[in-house]
């Protein structure tokens, strides 16, 4: 077969994005690797106890004034969504040892924490604007300015909700300058959709892939099961070399892996890339966000308007914090699944599912009484161990500055990069993922049609 213009690595939203982008700017010649048997990435839906739910994201933003494109497909498709019921999201809020905080204590101490976002948010853009050079805090130190650090059980799972929830990573290492004011696909004041479709959120990713692969399986365009191991390139072009032993040639190559992956030697670049690329790319960060489920015989916790989500208060900040049923979308599933992130999810991602559910149990027991029965199914994902992923989505460190962060993007030579990470606006989301494949196909498309090749800048090679 003839040699491609461009080997796109990674056939999730992001890689898939990059190629239609291509393909419309008449650049057909193209060729996806994918290591898994399915494209997708981490949108990934998976059948539990005769439902399908959502192993990578979840919540689908886009309610608010910023048009999102991710949106108007999954309206195209059908997308089966539901509005969370986040304003009762602090309702039910039980103590380390059992027994609910009174809802007037919960309020009063949620309002302290919105008071502190918004604080947090005008802090934020004064720095951008008063400060010339890149001084960042974390989200923390912006806390602490405020004088309202989080400090009671009660106070950190409130805080654990308005930000480890949404950036995977605790305010003490997150970036207060790249993630406050939160966008404006989250913070609109209206809620997110929570997707709960048989065909899984990845049908959306199916359906921007079907507009120019004739199959999601067959298409000369689009190689499942191809790990790629090795990429070797220079001036003339790339060389991929994968682990079943092939190896594809093109003049280009998009490399849509996550930031995880790139930490890792899944793949070796030769030659080695240069150092401000690899710092670039050791320094950013991946968390880990676990959603665990579990399958009970019947209901046990409370059910009704309001009661979508309960919190589990306790010293340890983030242990098993954020619970929802999913009784409004799969009424009579008795499935409950439980949030951690970051370090709790490394912690977790290293027991046995036995482990973990004779833990989830004790937190269950103290909350709802001994008599509760024992769970018929569990699903632990393991986002951080998967060699494919190696986390979840990145969060922007408090000490990673603009410029570091353009260079993670920056192509070398003639290898392009792209995915969630790559995003200024929409870090973490499949939105990001979706807008920077086209940002990156465009800069590319720039090399290829107008001989504008920043991969060939003066420090670039
Ligand atoms: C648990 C969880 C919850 C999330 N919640 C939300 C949410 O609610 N809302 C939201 O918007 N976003 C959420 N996200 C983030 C969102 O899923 C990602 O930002 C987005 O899907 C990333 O797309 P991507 O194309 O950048 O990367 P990926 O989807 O990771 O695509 C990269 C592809 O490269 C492949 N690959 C890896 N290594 C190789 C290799 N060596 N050779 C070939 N192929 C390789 C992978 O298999 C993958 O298919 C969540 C993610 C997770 C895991």
């Amino acid at each position: 077969s003839q040699t491609p213009t461009v080997i796109i690595i990674g056939a999730g939203m992001s890689g898939i994005s990059a190629a239609k982008t291509l393909q419309d700017a008449g650049i057909r010649d193209i060729l996806i690797l994918e290591a898994t048997d399915r494209i997708g990435g981490r949108v990934m839906k998976t059948q539990f106890s005769g439902y399908a739910v959502e192993m990578g994201a979840n919540w689908l933003f886009g309610g608010g004034p910023v048009h999102n494109p991710v949106l108007e497909m999954a309206k195209k498709v059908k997308l089966k969504t539901s509005l969370n019921d986040y304003d009762n999201l602090t309702s039910n809020t039980y103590k380390q040892d059992g027994g609910l905080y009174p809802k007037k204590l919960v309020e009063a101490v949620d309002k302290v924490a919105v008071a502190r976002d918004d604080f947090c948010a005008e802090f934020s853009t004064l720095l951008t604007k008063k400060v010339k050079n890149d001084v960042d805090i974390s989200i923390l130190a912006g806390q602490r300015l405020f004088k309202q650090e989080p400090k009671t059980p009660l106070e950190m799972v409130i805080d654990y909700y308005h930000n480890d929830y949404e950036d995977g990573e605790p305010p003490k290492v997150t970036s207060l300058k790249h993630t406050y004011p939160r966008n404006e696909f989250v913070d609109h004041g209206e809620d997110p959709y929570f997707v709960a479709d048989p065909r899984g959120f990845e049908i959306v990713v199916q359906y921007l892939a079907k507009q120019f692969l004739s199959s999601l399986k067959s298409d000369p365009r689009l190689k499942l099961n191809k790990v790629v191991r090795e990429i070797i390139y220079s001036k003339n072009g790339v060389a991929v070399k994968t682990e079943d032993g092939s190896i594809y040639k093109a003049k280009y190559a998009i490399v849509s892996v996550s930031v995880g992956v790139l930490q890792t030697d899944l793949i070796d670049f030769r030659p080695k890339l240069p150092l401000w690329k690899r710092l670039a790319i050791s320094d950013f960060s991946m968390t880990i966000y676990t959603k665990i489920f579990l399958k009970f015989p019947y209901k046990f916790w409370p059910s009704g308007p309001g009661t979508e989500f309960f919190l589990y208060t306790h010293v340890r900040r983030g242990y098993y914090p954020l619970w929802q049923h999913l009784e409004n979308e799969y009424p009579g599933s008795n499935i409950l699944f439980v949030t951690v992130t970051a370090e709790e999810s490394r912690r977790v991602e290293q027991l046995s599912d036995q482990e973990v559910e004779a833990e989830v149990m004790v937190v269950l027991k103290t909350l709802f009484g001994n008599n509760i029965p024992k769970p018929e199914d569990i699903l632990v994902p393991r986002w951080g161990l998967n060699r494919f992923y190696k986390g979840s989505y990145s969060n922007w460190p408090d000490k990673y500055n603009q410029n570091r962060h353009d260079q993670l993007g920056d192509p070398v030579g003639p290898v392009y990069f792209t995915g969630e990470h790559n995003s200024n606006k929409y870090i973490g989301y499949v939105t990001g993922a979706y807008f920077t494949g086209i940002d990156t196909a465009n800069d590319l498309l720039g090399c290829i049609k107008n001989q504008t090749c920043r991969g060939y800048n003066s420090q670039h090679m």
